[in-house]
């Protein structure tokens, strides 16, 4: 038989053989065919133990979001596949700070993990239909992960988890930081959008190598941020939310805001600024607090001025107090404060459910912030341990600090003119930023021994205005003083005028009712 000829026979004969499968299917019972094909599955899997898990880039129809199970195998094996794999794909991904690499289509990678072999391939589906698509690539890409069934409880249990787990930790390291604000609720539009918060990428260079304070309490604090990132489980354990809740308060200038940026870098965490004013009452903060990711810092600076967060009773004496109206520039300051307070309406009950109310636990490692100038103005059920769990006073500069800024500043680690400085900073009270603004060269021939030289000046002329602010407010007092004696000499004077007046008024009566009664 010429070959031609042979072709087109067997050709023929599996065109037959088609139909008679495609009649006999159409008779065929039901159940049979349901036996037929699991014996046909065991059969295969006789000759081939290995099972096959497909994870697809694009999960869910309609809303077009990237599976974060994919994201996270992506990640993992970035740093598997960069080493092994021969063929890579580079790409720029949407919040991440550098280029990710990933194995390109129709890799295969092997990975050991608990002594077991698995097997990675990426792949894609091309479409047969020639549809322009909206979302312009139409290629559906998935990895595949297959493994020897006699693994199957080991992969289930443990494997996905962990690739699960440090995908997300990669992610997380190679991201970009974002710093968030809150935006005015007529802005929001719907929740889908997540349009409360918007953020800009979060760049803040200070780092705890570079904030000035004292060592032994930087070290303190840095190691109790870092006990608090590894304790997820302790937390579990004793039945808390995972969060931790600073205060930060001391005068201005102190490094308030310095030590969040600092805080946020050392943890590698997005930073949430709350503005307080801009939230109009209870629901909208919760809604803010719950559109916050984990690993993050919710930061309230100045939680003082924010809000009126003392308590209706205490604003009532307050009125009665001050509102006399004296003085016109306090009095605009007053109508200034109660025009935000009006539009604001957070209550102090609503900050503290936001704060470690049910709703806090929604999610987990969280830091919330809150700064103040004042701490003794606030209301003690906010800063109680539990809500505000660590309280840090930042304070004036000390010569430690001082070291640290002129180590910053001027590259020194000593000279002649520390030991003055010392003295100096021990009298006198300058605030890190005033020390770090002296220290700072103003031109290009300006040295270091003439940046401490105007340093030694800012303190004196700082000390010297000390003094004299200090005699001011011993004059006022004494001022005071005397006039409130004077005033009590007064009032006792009238008193033994009165008591004399009443004395007369007795004796008057005493002789009229006699001479009645005569
Ligand atoms: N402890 C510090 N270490 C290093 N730099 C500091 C420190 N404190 C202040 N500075 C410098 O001073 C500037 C102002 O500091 P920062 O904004 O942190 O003060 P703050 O305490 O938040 O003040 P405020 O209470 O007014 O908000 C910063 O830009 C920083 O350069
Ligand atoms: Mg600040």
């Amino acid at each position: 038989m010429a070959g031609g000829e042979m072709w087109t026979q067997i050709g023929s004969s599996l065109a037959g053989l088609m139909f008679i499968w495609a009649m006999f299917k159409q008779y065929f019972p039901f159940e049979i065919e349901g036996h037929l094909h699991k014996y046909t599955q065991k059969l295969v899997s006789l000759i081939y133990p290995y099972i096959h898990i497909t994870f697809h880039e694009f999960t869910t129809e309609g809303f077009y979001e990237r599976s974060k199970a994919y994201t996270a195998i992506e990640r993992y094996l970035s740093t598997n596949t960069s080493t092994r794999a021969k063929r890579l794909k580079a790409d720029m991904v949407r919040d991440s700070k550098s280029l990710v690499l990933s194995m390109d289509d129709y890799e295969e990678i092997v990975d050991e993990f608990k002594g077991i072999k698995v097997w990675w391939a990426s792949s894609k589906n091309i479409p047969r239909s020639q549809v322009i698509s909206f979302y312009g690539d139409e290629e559906k890409r998935f990895y595949m992960l297959k493994f020897h069934r006699r693994h199957r409880e080991i992969v289930n249990r443990f494997y996905l988890n962990h690739v699960m787990d440090e995908g997300k930790a990669i992610e997380v390291k190679t991201r970009k930081r974002k710093l968030y604000t809150n935006n005015r609720s007529e802005q929001w539009v719907g929740r889908y959008q997540r349009t409360t918060w918007s953020h800009v990428v979060f760049e803040h260079p200070a780092t705890f190598d570079t904030l000035a304070m004292e060592e032994t309490k930087k070290k303190q604090i840095v190691n109790d941020l870092i006990t608090f990132t590894k304790s997820k489980d302790y937390y579990k354990k004793i039945g808390k939310a995972w969060k931790r809740g600073y205060l930060l308060f001391g005068p201005p200038g102190t490094g308030k805001s310095t030590m969040i940026a600092a805080m946020a870098n050392l943890l590698e965490y997005d930073v949430y600024d709350l503005e307080l004013t801009a939230v109009k009452d209870n629901t909208e903060l919760r809604t803010l607090l719950i559109d916050t990711s984990n690993k993050s810092i919710i930061v309230i600076e100045d939680i003082d001025c924010s809000l009126d967060l003392t308590g209706q009773r205490k604003k009532k004496e307050e009125k009665d107090g001050e509102g006399d109206g004296k003085d016109p520039v306090s009095k605009k300051k007053n109508e200034d404060d109660e025009k935000s307070k009006e539009s604001s309406k957070v209550t102090l009950s609503g900050l503290l459910n936001f704060i470690d109310g049910l709703w806090s636990a929604c999610g987990g490692e969280r830091i919330i912030v809150f700064t103040t100038n004042y701490v003794e103005k606030l209301d003690p059920a906010l800063i109680r341990r539990g809500r505000m769990d660590k309280h840090i006073e930042l304070s004036y500069c000390c010569f430690e600090a001082f070291k640290v800024l002129a180590r910053n500043y001027l590259d020194l680690e000593s000279h002649d003119l520390f030991e003055t400085i010392g003295k100096l900073l021990e009298e006198t009270k300058l605030s890190p930023a005033d020390v770090a603004e002296n220290l700072m060269p103003k031109s290009n021939d300006e040295d270091a021994d003439a940046c401490l030289a105007n340093l030694i000046d800012a303190i004196e002329k700082a000390k010297e205005e000390a003094k004299v602010e200090e005699e001011e407010k011993e004059r006022v007092k004494a001022e005071e003083e005397k006039k409130a004696k004077a005033d009590k000499e007064e009032k006792d004077k009238e008193e033994e005028h009165k008591s004399d007046e009443a004395v007369e008024e007795k004796k008057t009566a005493g002789e009229e009712v006699r001479e009645n009664g005569g």
